[in-house]
């Protein structure tokens, strides 16, 4: 039996090595599997000399460059990149995720845009078959501090569930985003609607920022999986 943490690492080296080449320019995710990947790619600057650039999607994720002595730059520089590995907080049959669960979704969903391809990376409680079957903290929405009561008005309102104001741990307040925003965890939804049209009418409504809502975005999930194989859903 393969722990939580055994199956993040599994599926975080195989989607190193079956996709990472020297010369790649890398977007790095955030959370908790990434730290596997981070960890793997460092092996292979280590062992097998490969060039790489790597642009990181948050503060936790530059960090994890620098500590691990990588290349760091950023979209300023490199504003094409050749592939973006990333975890994330649920995943559908159809390779649409939920993501945000750390916070970090507005950089996380600019720098997959930016990216050929973009692979995910997860353990097997993330394998679903559709959005908020397993993943039951909601999706996350980067809103303005400005506009969130609005927001969560107009969401439940619109689209029922119930939209939560995140709170931080070990501060008074709400959680701020690396770009100083509020986040909304919109629970209890519907789980049978059409995530483009909804992702699509969020993004529009004045204060919010992005949403978690990855539609059509990956290429390839990797999960590792509790009897220590990893499954590749394209
Ligand atoms: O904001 C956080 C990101 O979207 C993460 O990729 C997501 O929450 C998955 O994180 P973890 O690998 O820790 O489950």
């Amino acid at each position: 039996m393969c722990s939580v943490e055994g199956a993040k690492k599994l599926a975080a080296y195989q989607a190193v090595d079956n996709h990472i080449k020297s010369g790649y320019k890398i977007g790095i995710g955030s959370g908790s599997t990434v730290v596997y990947a981070v960890d793997r790619l460092a092996q292979r600057v280590e062992n097998e000399n490969i060039n790489i650039i790597c642009v990181p999607t948050s503060f936790q994720s530059r960090q994890l460059i620098l500590k691990n002595n990588l290349t760091l730059s950023d979209l300023e520089v490199a504003s094409q990149l050749d592939i973006c590995i990333d975890g994330a907080d649920e995943v559908d049959c159809n390779l649409n995720l939920i993501k945000g669960g750390g916070g970090c979704l507005l950089q996380e969903k600019i720098v997959a845009s930016c990216s050929k391809e973009l692979i995910v990376i997860a353990d097997y409680t993330k394998n679903s078959s559709l959005l908020g079957q397993q993943y039951k903290k909601g999706i996350p929405i980067e809103v303005s501090p400005l506009a969130y009561v609005p927001i969560k008005k107009r969401l439940e309102q619109l689209y029922k569930g119930e939209a939560v104001l995140r709170m931080a741990v070990n501060k008074a307040g709400p959680v701020v985003t690396d770009n100083g925003n509020f986040v909304l965890d919109w629970k209890n939804f519907d789980q049978s609607l059409d995530w483009n049209k909804v992702n699509l009418d969020l993004i529009q409504w004045p204060g919010v920022i992005e949403t978690g809502l990855f539609i059509n975005m990956a290429k390839k999930a990797y999960f590792g999986m509790q009897d220590g194989s990893v499954k590749v859903q394209s």
